[in-house]
């Protein structure tokens, strides 16, 4: 086995959760830092940590409220030192992390769309369809659509939601496509034009994470960061923040780069989608501050009963 020598002299351990997707996340991520580092497959120990999220399966996820769900027993793992880095899907990781976590790198970005599962389009789905999805941005998005849609809880990975479309529960259900491709379901549901539905901030990105003080932790893992996914998506959470938001807000948030600068189109909506803020600007990239602003000001343009939605 070959690490840099200021590395332990033992397997590096790569704290995930136990999904089928988070496990594929993880061994995406291992693959990339053996490749670029020339270290045996035995180099990297995958730890599984439950956490709150995979544990409660029947209330959504905004109800619980924004609680780290998905990286709290992770960060713990972290500072415990049990593991030397945690992957996430960046998707899943709070805006504001504790002082002593650091996002050491991200992987190139997969496909940042939604998929629509169910039928081809909203426009073929039938009169007054069922909707299953728990993402408030997705709810609303979809009502924003179609008026007539009923949105119901739809919680359960990937595989678990899939087996309720197909039981009939439900006429439709929208995925993450990054998920789906990645669990080798690239031919499931159909992938929604950008202008019909903006994603989740950080939709579609994979991020590592490493104690702020192991400096040579962060540079191992820096060595894989895909820079154009990592400053796009931390434009989209500098959105988030300004936002004040959680990923339990409905928020959709997407920075592209267009030549040097970021174009970073972002809404809210409302949990019935009748009304919706929405801009775009280009941004310099790393300049979160600008991002932080247009959050800001989406907020200055909504209702008051928008903005009681951010305020919670
Ligand atoms: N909390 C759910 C979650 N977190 C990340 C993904 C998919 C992968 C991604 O968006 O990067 C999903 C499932 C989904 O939205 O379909």
């Amino acid at each position: 086995m070959m690490t840099p020598s200021s590395l332990p002299g033992r397997p590096l351990r790569l704290g995930t959760r136990g999904s089928p997707l988070a496990l594929a996340q993880a061994r995406m991520t291992a693959d990339a830092l053996c490749a670029r580092h020339g270290w045996h497959a035995d180099a990297i120990q995958t730890v599984i940590v439950q956490t709150s999220g995979d544990r409660i399966q029947d209330r959504a996820l905004a109800e619980i409220g924004g609680k780290a769900l998905w990286t709290k027993e992770l960060d713990r793992a972290l500072l415990a030192g049990e593991i030397d880095f945690a992957v996430h899907s960046m998707k899943d990781v709070e805006t504001i992390r504790p002082k002593e976590i650091r996002i050491a790198a991200m992987l190139p970005r997969a496909d940042v769309r939604d998929r629509l599962v169910g039928a081809d389009s909203f426009a073929a789905l039938p009169a007054s369809p069922v909707v299953g999805s728990s993402s408030p941005r997705r709810a609303a998005q979809v009502k924003r659509l179609r008026p007539d849609a009923q949105v119901v809880l739809f919680r359960g990975n990937v595989a678990t939601r899939l087996a309720k479309l197909a039981a009939g529960e439900v006429h439709a259900t929208l995925l993450a496509a990054a998920g789906l491709d990645r669990l080798g379901q690239g031919e499931v549901g159909t992938s929604i034009p950008l202008d019909v539905m903006l994603p989740a901030p950080s939709q579609g990105a994979v991020g590592i994470e490493a104690l702020a003080s192991n400096a040579p932790m962060l540079a191992t893992l820096a060595a894989i960061n895909d820079p154009d996914t990592f400053d796009c998506v931390m434009a989209e959470r500098a959105v988030l923040k300004g936002l004040g938001g959680t990923c339990h807000s409905p928020i959709a948030a997407l920075g592209r780069l267009e030549g040097g600068t970021i174009r970073l189109s972002a809404e809210i909506l409302s949990a019935d989608g009748q009304e919706r803020v929405s801009d775009v600007r280009d941004i310099a990239r790393r300049d979160t501050e600008a991002a932080e602003a247009m959050g800001r000001a989406l907020l200055d343009s909504a209702s008051a009963e928008l903005r009681a939605l951010f305020e919670a």
